[in-house]
């Protein structure tokens, strides 16, 4: 398979090393500095760049009848933008805030969990994502996605990382030096605590699971996540 790495990073270059060991080329590594010249080779693209880059490469790439696998976070305000340009270009795309297995399994576990508290009005949930001091965007986009997987099935309505309300997830967005990713989310009562957690050792997970979503996607056309990618129903 030949890909378009649009962000050559931190991720993108963990990305290339486990594309090339699993048989694949390189036809694009779009940084700042270059153009997207070699983009007409490719059978898939995979963006992790930053935020104000996401949708320009996302839509060059619907422009170019390519797939799209993005992890890029910080730019979601436009998400129903680029599903609505995929589908009018018949295109194939797929966002994914994290794209590690674990994290994946935590999502599910996250709903389960908010589930099960939804008519237990004695906890109050917030969470912590903790993340090296060079990410641009906070909080994470796997915080977002968890908050809004508890908004689903309980009667919180948004997250907030002011004070929060009644109705709001408070979200503590912690940055230290080298931590690769580390979510936790709490239910606390005036008796005891109740703490899930996700804590990556490396980027290498991320990188593994973003390329298996771009052999997951080679062919298909529609808009998709990581549940369809690792079948979680
Ligand atoms: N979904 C997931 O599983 C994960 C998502 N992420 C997200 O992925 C993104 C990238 O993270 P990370 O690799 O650590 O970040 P880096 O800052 O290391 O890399 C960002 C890359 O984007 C490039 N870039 C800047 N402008 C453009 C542009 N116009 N077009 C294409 N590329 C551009 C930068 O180029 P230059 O070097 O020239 O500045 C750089 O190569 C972030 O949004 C992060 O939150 C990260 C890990 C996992
Ligand atoms: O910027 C990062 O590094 C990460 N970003 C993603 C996010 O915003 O959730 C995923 C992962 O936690 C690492």
């Amino acid at each position: 398979m030949k890909i378009a790495l649009l962000g050559y990073g931190r991720m993108g270059k963990e990305i290339e090393k486990i594309a090339l060991e699993r048989g694949h080329e390189i036809v694009l590594r779009k940084t700042e500095e270059n153009d997207y010249s070699g983009l007409e080779h490719a059978d898939v693209a995979i963006d992790f760049s930053i935020p104000t880059a996401a949708t320009e490469n996302i839509s060059t790439c619907f422009n170019h009848n390519i797939p799209v696998v993005s992890g890029t976070t910080g730019w979601l305000e436009h998400y129903n933008d680029m599903t609505a340009l995929c589908q009018e270009k018949n295109g194939a795309f797929l966002y994914g805030s994290n794209f590690s297995v674990g994290v994946n399994l935590f999502f599910e576990l996250n709903s389960y969990l908010a589930k099960l508290m939804s008519n237990i009005k004695e906890y109050n949930v917030s969470m912590e994502e903790i993340h090296h001091t060079q990410k641009l965007d906070a909080p994470s986009g796997t915080a977002i996605s968890l908050a809004q997987g508890i908004i689903a099935e309980t009667d919180y309505k948004q997250w907030t990382m002011d004070n929060a309300n009644d109705n709001e997830i408070y979200i503590d967005a912690k940055r230290i030096e080298d931590v690769p990713g580390t979510h936790s989310v709490f239910y606390k009562s005036t008796v005891d605590e109740i703490e899930i957690k996700h804590t990556a050792f490396s980027r290498q997970g991320f990188a593994l699971g973003a390329v298996i979503a771009a052999e997951w996607i080679l062919g298909k056309k529609g808009i998709f996540t990581m549940k369809d990618v690792l079948n979680l129903g």
